[in-house]
């Protein structure tokens, strides 16, 4: 889905991002100082007490890492924000304050409710180029609504959820809204990938990233709809309000899109497609503002609804429909009315709960599944520059990383180890100029694989991405690891003045190309030289983890 990006602050520069306002609950903790470090042995990052254990998402605006709190063991959900945001003029780039940041912190504060997701703690340092905001994790990850393989703009059916699972998972939304707007907050971006389920099947309404406040807080401004904040339209196109597509009703919103969205989301959760859609957005626009609802027939519903959906509930289903989707917003139905609407009451049996596989364990978010050997002992922490975060790794190597300090500290491990002869290690400069974070992540993993756990070593092609051009020879005394075709080969390597065999090479499938494929020297067989093209074109992630024979 298509994210409008917002062009102008809606809240006050002087928002409670920086400054104490007393309306702000203390339950939120705020911490100026970030620090990060990372651990060769479990080969993880930690964020102040918080150790990394993975990635659980990528958002328009940045990643969200799961986190283990390393005091209470709470596993939490980190979003990490770019601080600054670049604009272009005509000619000049501008750095400016990310205002997404002050907006999703200044609502985010002041929620605290069971259908909300809970900010925990603020990590804010003004030295960072993130900010960092730790929320309760939920463990069951967005609402899908249509099949894993396939764009939910292209969805067209069958639904994957039965009614009652949308139900129930309505009825959760339909609290958490109303506690919102009670608060003066208009989310501004329900849609069912921010619709979070926890690990009981809880449904949580996520990512305040456009969401306002509106003038008068805690004030019932649904009944009202009165004309908020003066602002641009922000969200998804498909799940625009009608007021929202139209510029002659470009003031008047309200908390009625919100309703608008809601609306949008049970019909996807109910027939497993948008209600309204189109090739371009003008063409969308016109169809939410002019397009009269549509339905999928009963019998259709049937075909796919095992648990026997009643000709009642359908038609209860659909009036419910027309009325969220009421393109006239003053008289579009309120929250406390779909409460009480019979789709909602009248066949409730709570015999369905949402669920959702969990996400991943914790423990398969290792980047490397590799077990330290028991002559390994526990090195002490790397620390890392404060603007290495996990979003930006590349950083680590392309800006201010201390080369020198990260090989002492490597270097002081290999003394623990009886093989560290079989060590790879890699020229610093082979990171340079690495574009892809993944990539550069990657060969940080491989890196410190190779070098923490001295009796399995990593191969990499760093340098096939770094500034020294650099061929790949299978037989020759140096490798290059190509991530398609690497599996089979029998790999000698040198590297410096270490040099190793390995048998067996294990390639994720994830380890594929990461941009442009490099072009090969198609007259050397078996051999492929790796030419760089300018900056666009870097090459593979490196391999991971060999075993040692
Ligand atoms: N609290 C959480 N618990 C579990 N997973 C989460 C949590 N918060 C975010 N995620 C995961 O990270 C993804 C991106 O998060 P989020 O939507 O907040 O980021 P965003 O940059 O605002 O994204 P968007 O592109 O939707 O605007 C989510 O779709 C979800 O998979």
């Amino acid at each position: 889905m298509v994210l409008l990006k917002e062009p102008v602050p809606l809240l006050p520069q002087s928002s409670l991002l920086y400054n104490n306002a007393s309306n702000v609950s203390s339950r939120i903790k705020e911490t100026k100082k970030v620090k990060l470090s990372y651990n060769p042995l479990t080969k993880r990052q930690i964020l102040n007490n918080f150790e990394i254990l993975g990635t659980l998402g990528n958002g328009q605006y940045g990643k969200v890492k799961l986190g283990r709190d390393l005091d209470t063991g709470r596993l939490v959900a980190i979003k990490i924000l770019n601080r600054f945001e670049k604009r272009s003029g005509y000619s000049l780039q501008v750095k400016m304050e990310n205002p997404r940041i002050n907006q999703e912190v200044e609502v985010m504060k002041r929620c605290h409710h069971e259908n909300v997701v809970e900010l925990y703690e603020i990590l804010n340092d003004p030295e960072s180029a993130k900010v960092y905001l730790v929320l309760e994790y939920c463990s069951r990850g967005p609402v899908k609504w249509c099949p894993e393989n396939q764009l939910e703009i292209k969805a067209v059916g069958p639904p994957i959820l039965s009614f009652q699972q949308a139900r129930n998972i309505v009825s959760d939304v339909v609290s958490g809204l109303e506690y919102l707007h009670s608060q003066g907050i208009i989310h501004r971006d329900i849609k069912p990938s921010n619709l979070l389920i926890s690990s009981n099947g809880t449904v949580k309404i996520s990512d305040f990233g456009v969401s306002i406040l509106t003038a008068a807080e805690s004030t019932n401004i649904q009944s009202s709809h009165e004309p908020i904040l003066k602002s641009k339209t922000f969200g998804t196109p498909a799940f625009f309000a009608p007021e929202l597509c139209s510029t002659e009703t470009y003031c008047c919103r309200s908390s009625a899109i919100d309703i608008w969205s809601l609306g949008v989301t049970l019909y996807c959760l109910l027939f497993g497609t948008l209600p309204f859609n189109a090739n371009s957005g003008l063409e969308l626009f016109d169809n939410i503002i002019n397009k009269p609802l549509d339905f999928p027939s009963y019998e259709e519903i049937l075909k796919h609804d095992s648990s026997d959906v009643t000709i009642e509930e359908y038609r209860d289903a659909k009036d419910l429909l027309y009325k969220l989707l009421e393109k006239n917003p003053s008289r579009r139905i309120s929250l406390a009315e779909t409460k009480t609407h019979p789709f909602m009451c009248r066949y409730d049996n709570n015999a369905a709960p949402v669920v959702t596989p969990l996400l991943a364990d914790p423990e398969t978010f290792r980047e490397l599944k590799i077990s330290p050997p028991s002559s390994c002992k526990k090195v002490e922490l790397l620390n890392l520059p404060v603007n290495s975060s996990f979003a930006s790794l590349d950083s680590l190597y392309m800006e201010d990383f201390d080369h020198n300090n990260f090989r002492t500290a490597v270097d002081r491990n290999l003394r623990h180890s009886p093989s560290a002869n079989n060590v790879n290690i890699l020229s610093p400069p082979a990171y340079h100029n690495i574009e892809s974070r993944e990539s550069s992540y990657s060969s940080f993993s491989s890196y410190t694989s190779s070098t923490a756990f001295t009796s399995q070593i990593s191969i990499h092609d760093a340098s096939l991405v770094g500034d020294q051009h650099y061929s790949a020879d299978e037989n020759g005394n140096s490798s290059r690891v190509n991530s398609r075709g690497l599996s089979q080969c029998k790999i000698l390597s040198t590297f410096e003045e270490h040099s190793f065999e390995s048998t067996q090479v294990d390639l994720s499938p994830a380890l594929s190309p990461v941009s442009n494929s490099p072009t090969s020297n198609e007259n050397s067989p078996g051999r492929r030289d790796i030419q760089r093209q300018g900056r666009a074109q870097h090459g593979y992630r490196c391999v991971t983890c060999i075993e040692s024979q």
